[in-house]
């Protein structure tokens, strides 16, 4: 960012360790709002369930608890799922968390436009290329809150199973409660190191594919806070594209004979298929094309019951870039 900084910690930024997730710093968004939405969001989700459940009639959209998507994917968290372009849905919220959650979306939205920026600068790409893909109208930009209480029982569960986003970017600020977990492309998890004072950004499922694999996706996880822990509080801005807009490399990417990754589709079409599979399958898998002496991915990852994770190893290095 002009005047942040995206920090690379060493070993972890080079060939092997290299995974398309960053922590940003100095990035401009005031405290105060994350501090005021933090505050909002934990009122709300203290409230009785039966007063939350009335705000999960837009699914979708809307409050959901431990049960993630509709294919039978739970998690030991609860959360608030909402659009960003189309004013956070239709149902209703708590005035004052809805204004703490405009006011910070709006300031973390755009530090995702810019990182899209600077990604396209990166690239050699016009500036605008990869921004306005998803911050345009009509498009499908989202905003999560998650809570993670700590569980009383049991230690090692499942927060929030593996998975990659699919958008193009995600903007991830959580308080100081870790359980986030990153795979590095060797398959080692390692854990994030909690920093509420950064931002950290995920590449997304549509970002590999536009940039045919340049950028990668990374699988994380979260696991729930054991007894005597805080909650996790976490929330993601999810810069994702109009229905119509066509994924497919980016043509001004593609050095002579490069062939595409990829075959094309539009965003609408990778949700309505990623929809329909769990949260931890390979959901670009029918969009490969496989290429010769490239097996094509292993699709049957699945991460379903709130069970004990496998611990990560003793992390090789945490809380900068992987
Ligand atoms: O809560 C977190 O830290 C991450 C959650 C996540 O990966 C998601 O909502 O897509
Ligand atoms: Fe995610």
């Amino acid at each position: 960012m002009p005047q942040g900084n995206c920090k690379c910690g060493g070993a972890d930024c080079g060939p092997v360790g290299a995974v398309g997730f960053f922590r940003a710093t100095n990035h401009g968004v005031p405290a105060a709002l994350a501090d005021a939405l933090e505050a909002r969001a934990a009122a709300f989700f203290a409230m009785p369930l039966a007063d939350k459940l009335e705000h999960a009639s837009a699914r979708p959209l809307g409050y959901g608890n431990k049960s993630i998507g509709s294919n039978g994917d739970v998690g030991w968290l609860e959360y608030l799922l909402l659009s960003v372009s189309s004013g956070h849905g239709s149902f209703s919220l708590p005035p004052s968390l809805r204004a703490a959650l405009d006011e910070y979306t709006a300031a973390v939205r755009e530090v995702g436009g810019r990182v899209l920026e600077l990604m396209a600068d990166g690239l050699g790409l016009d500036r605008t290329a990869l921004r306005r893909m998803v911050q345009v109208a009509g498009s499908d930009e989202l905003v999560r809150v998650n809570h993670y209480p700590a569980c009383p029982l049991a230690s090692g569960v499942t927060g929030f199973g593996e998975h990659t986003d699919p958008q193009v970017v995600s903007v991830l600020r959580s308080n100081r409660t870790g359980g986030l977990q990153i795979m590095l492309r060797d398959g080692r998890w390692v854990p994030v190191a909690p920093d509420p004072s950064s931002l950290f950004i995920n590449v997304g499922d549509s970002l590999q594919v536009l940039t045919n694999g340049r950028f990668r996706s990374v699988k994380h996880r979260v696991v729930a806070p054991e007894a005597g822990q805080h909650s996790r509080l976490s929330v993601i801005y999810f810069g994702g594209p109009a229905p119509s807009q066509r994924i497919a490399p980016l043509p001004e990417l593609l050095r002579d004979g490069e062939q595409s990754l990829y075959r094309d589709f539009t965003w609408g079409e990778y949700k309505n298929a990623a929809y329909k599979t769990r949260l931890g399958d390979n959901r670009l898998g029918p969009f490969e094309i496989p290429t010769a002496g490239m097996e094509p991915s292993n699709s049957d990852h699945h991460c379903s019951a709130i069970a004990a994770v496998q611990p990560p190893p003793p992390p090789p290095h945490v809380g900068q870039v992987y």
